[in-house]
């Protein structure tokens, strides 16, 4: 039986695509923001996509769930309430639930559609949402946060798609703002922020949005994504004002982070030394993004 295979280029990476084998195509309709599409590849098992792009795959998606959670929550002592912008695929949820810190995990997603197409594909990810801390809101972030209580959450963790559809407000300063004022003093917030080698105007605009709103410390951490473009995705860790946060070395011990495991599955890519690594540059970043 021919196999299709499916090409993923985007205005937002003009000139190279990257593309899969599709087995077989198991969803596919339109929710009021966008085009969802779900299908088993040949090699990295199932897969979502959002307008023409990967979001996640079953085989690489701990890399980018288990890194842009345990980044900012082992940075800080014992988080306890803890926001999810974007993340409706339920397994930055999953990762959170590792932390037996954590009391209170709100999530705001703009697409109920992205839930329930999680829950039904992708259990593994979906099972996120079974643990009794998630307050799920379906709506804007923006909104959501204009309306949160000053100094609530001690970690806000934006799982975003690309600012080119429903996250594109996500980049902007006005989203900081909202988020910076949600943040309890030494809160952390951790944003999904592209790509190294694709992206580093957007990175270098979002840093300069961020040294103004948050006071403490702001460091660009990386990891490797296969089926993102570029193969890697970067993610922007920031702390409010307070005692600096020392992100290069996790004060959560990881072995406590093992003990909390509520759902069983072991950490497939996060741990103590990939923490530090991930905060490593390579010279030319360094160069083109002023980072202190
Ligand atoms: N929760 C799934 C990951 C969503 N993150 C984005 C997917 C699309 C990529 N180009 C950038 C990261």
């Amino acid at each position: 039986k021919a196999s299709k295979r499916v090409y993923f280029n985007n205005p937002m990476w003009p000139g190279e695509a990257h593309s899969l084998v599709v087995e077989e195509v198991l969803f596919k309709a339109k929710s009021e923001y966008q085009e969802v599409l779900v299908f088993e590849s040949l090699t990295y098992g199932k897969v979502l996509v959002l307008d023409g792009i990967v979001q996640l795959t079953e085989k690489d998606e701990c890399s980018y769930q288990e890194m842009i959670v345990h980044l900012p929550l082992c940075s800080i002592p014992s988080p306890k309430t803890v926001l999810v912008v974007g993340g409706g695929d339920g397994g930055v949820l999953r990762e959170i639930a590792r932390h037996s810190s954590v009391e209170q995990i709100d999530i705001c997603e703009i697409d109920k559609m992205v839930i329930d197409v999680s829950k039904k594909f992708f259990p593994e990810l979906a099972i996120g949402f079974e643990d009794p801390r998630v307050h799920l809101y379906v709506g804007d972030a923006v909104e959501f946060l204009r309306n949160a209580p000053e100094g609530k959450y001690d970690a806000i963790i934006v799982d975003s798609s690309d600012p080119v559809g429903p996250a594109q407000e996500l980049v902007e300063k006005p989203f900081f703002d909202t988020a910076a004022r949600a943040l309890r003093p030494g809160g952390v917030l951790c944003n999904m922020a592209e790509s190294m080698w694709l992206h580093t105007h957007l990175i270098q605009d979002m840093i300069s949005i961020c040294r103004e709103t948050f006071k403490g410390s702001v460091h660009y951490a990386w990891t490797s994504v296969p089926t993102y473009p570029s193969g890697v995705i970067g993610f922007l860790i920031c702390s409010t004002e307070g005692p600096p946060v020392d992100f290069l070395n996790p004060i959560n011990p990881i072995e406590k982070l093992e003990g909390a495991l509520k759902h069983k599955r072991e950490l497939r890519f996060y741990n103590s030394e990939m923490h530090s690594a991930a905060f490593a540059l390579p010279s030319f970043l360094k160069r083109e993004v002023n980072l202190l």
